[in-house]
């Protein structure tokens, strides 16, 4: 058996549309804009590149796109200033700072400094705990992302087991309570759990999030199954250049999984689509507009 590969470039096209038609329907019906705030503090290269492309799909989408480069000694008190401001802002719906930060920036701070209702990557520890007790919360774009392809290739999930092999708060966690909120039985494994083989091979579902490359093995995994892999690993190839990795092997995964995401290809381009997304509910929930269907879980 060959798995059908999850094509996540296609669910990203289709969500955008989706963002496109309700903003415009925002600006037609409500004269409202929806605005995006990326805030960078550094030059680290990949993050320039996802800031990029952030900035272009929400202009794309009709949105509103406010991009904040800040030099990578930028203090603590002046990122917080500017949080503070956008927070004041009623043309910013959805605040993002993109990670990582320069070491000198206590991360934690500086998430839980924004405004929960304006939190679209969904990291605030509000945001954490509302999901966690299975209340409406802005919800990561990554768990998000993935929880809707899942949805798609397999129906209903309840009674599925499910293994999140990862546990950042940033997409083990909160992946793992949205199967919990879909019925499924969850486990979440690490890199030091002792017999991930044999939990993998249990798994009607596998999350691969544990950020190394070709960890999880296609022996590893359970006929049919579905394989959501989040990892984006940059690998030499012995030619003196780089090819990107997934967490899963891919190439002996698909020929036991039933579904799988590729890297690239795969969970990547859905996160900056539920960004976007997850800016359209903020913007809507700000004014207690109705919201859409099919941009949140
Ligand atoms: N504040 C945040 N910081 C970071 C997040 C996040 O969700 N919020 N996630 C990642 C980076 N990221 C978005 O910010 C991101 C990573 C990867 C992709 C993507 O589309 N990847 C492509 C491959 C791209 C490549 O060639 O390098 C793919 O998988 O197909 C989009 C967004 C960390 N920081």
């Amino acid at each position: 058996m060959t798995a059908q590969i999850i094509d996540g470039k296609n669910f990203a096209v289709a969500l955008r549309e989706k963002v496109a038609e309700h903003t415009s329907y925002l600006k037609e019906k409500h004269n409202i804009t929806p605005g995006l705030a990326v805030v960078l503090v550094g030059e680290d290269p990949a993050s320039q590149v996802y800031v990029r492309s952030k900035g272009k799909q929400t202009i794309e989408a009709g949105m509103n796109s406010y991009e904040y480069k800040l030099s990578a000694d930028t203090s603590e008190t002046e990122l917080l200033t500017l949080i503070n401001q956008l927070n004041a802002d009623t043309n910013v719906h959805g605040i993002l700072v993109q990670l990582p930060l320069p070491e000198h920036l206590d991360e934690a701070l500086v998430i839980n400094a924004i405004d929960p209702a304006k939190d679209v990557d969904g990291f605030h520890i509000s945001n954490a705990g509302l999901l966690a007790t299975g209340q409406k919360a802005m919800v990561p774009c990554t768990p998000l992302g993935c929880l809707m392809m899942l949805r798609e290739y397999c129906g209903s999930l309840s009674g599925l087991n499910a293994v999140v092999v990862g546990r950042s708060n940033i997409v083990g966690k909160p992946m793992a309570q949205l199967l919990l909120k879909e019925s499924c039985t969850v486990t979440i494994a690490h890199s030091r759990t002792r017999n991930l083989p044999e939990l993998v091979g249990g798994a009607d579902i596998v999350v691969a999030a544990v950020g190394q490359p070709l960890f999880i093995k296609g022996e590893w995994i359970k006929p049919g199954a579905t394989v959501i892999d989040v990892g984006i690993n940059r690998i030499e190839q012995g030619d003196g250049m780089t090819r990107l990795v997934g967490d899963v092997d891919f190439e002996t995964a698909r020929e036991v999984a039933g579904a799988i995401t590729p890297v690239p290809g795969g969970v990547g381009p859905m996160t900056i689509a539920c960004l976007l997304a997850n800016t359209v509910t903020a913007c809507c929930r700000s004014y207690s507009l109705p919201e859409p269907q099919g941009l949140t879980v």
